[in-house]
């Protein structure tokens, strides 16, 4: 199935690892389209396929069948416009904040007058401007996770890749870098891919929530008409944060023969 609107665009597309165990089919025949500008997330049980489908939109793994195209072009390896984050930001200890938001620029020879605004830009959108000379030994969790972010961001790239980037964070710091990462979506418009095992998280933030089945398929994707800022406490939240954990849950009772776990619970059931 192609979609001519789709910015991010998988089709058909399966991805099997060979191990010493036998096959696993990380990824069956998935079909799935993200609009320029949109912000989707991945959510569903543990194993089944969400950080291989965006290391597939990366380019750092190929689909072992069908295709991903980002912005018309099939993806054959990791390009700048794709930036990613992946939980527990691991920064250059070496380097300052700075520096660290700074290291794909000097990579790729932007002129130094250009990259000390754009990493002066970008400190600043991630709340971190008053410490662009720490080391990342002195940051706290959360801090580290908003340089990660910058770093990602500062080669300007379409495609904005998270893998559990606030997995490791308590609630009150997740919920300030999703409010964060919204306003950063909203003033740069970057097409954004989550994966997130929090159900709450993956409502507040996007446009569409996809639930993968605990056998590497779509189970189905919900469309989240909430407007924004998104409240936890109305009374529109919590239908959707059921029905996907509902479908979830279905999911897994169908698949009580495998090991593959469910959610990660955290002490509040919408965080
Ligand atoms: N490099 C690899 N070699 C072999 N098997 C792999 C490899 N990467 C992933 N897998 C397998 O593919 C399946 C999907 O893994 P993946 O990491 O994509 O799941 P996930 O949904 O992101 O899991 P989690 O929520 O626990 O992070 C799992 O069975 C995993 O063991």
């Amino acid at each position: 199935m192609t979609d001519e609107t789709a910015f991010v665009a998988l089709e058909n597309v399966s991805k099997r690892y060979e191990t010493g165990e036998g096959t696993i089919a990380a990824l069956e025949e998935i079909d799935l389209s993200v609009p320029e500008g949109g912000f989707v997330s991945l959510v569903g049980p543990s194993g089944c396929g969400k950080t291989t489908l965006l290391r597939l939109v990366a380019g750092l793994e190929s689909p072992s069948s069908g295709r991903v195209r980002v912005g018309g072009d099939v993806v054959t390896g990791p390009d700048p416009d794709r930036g990613l984050v992946f939980q527990s930001t691991t920064l250059y200890p070496w380097r300052t904040v700075a520096e660290n938001v700074r290291f794909g620029l000097e990579v790729n020879d932007t002129s130094a007058t250009v990259a000390d605004r754009r990493v002066e830009r970008l400190l600043s959108m991630v709340g971190l401007a008053d410490r662009a000379d720490a080391y990342p030994s002195e940051l706290s969790g959360g801090m580290r996770t908003r340089v990660g972010i910058a770093r990602a961001l500062a080669l300007d790239p379409e495609v904005l890749l998270l893998d559990e980037p606030f997995s490791d964070l308590d609630v009150a710091t997740r919920e300030s870098l999703q409010e964060d990462l919204l306003g950063i979506w909203h003033e740069l418009g970057k097409t954004v891919v989550l994966v997130t095992h929090t159900v709450g998280e993956a409502v507040r933030l996007s446009d569409s929530v996809v639930v993968f089945d605990g056998h590497g398929a779509i189970s189905t994707v919900v469309d989240v008409d909430l407007d924004r800022p998104r409240d936890f406490e109305t009374d529109r939240f919590d239908p959707y944060v059921s029905a996907i954990r509902n479908t979830i849950r279905d999911g897994r009772r169908n698949d009580q023969s495998t090991d593959r776990c469910f959610e990660q619970h955290t002490t509040n059931p919408k965080h």
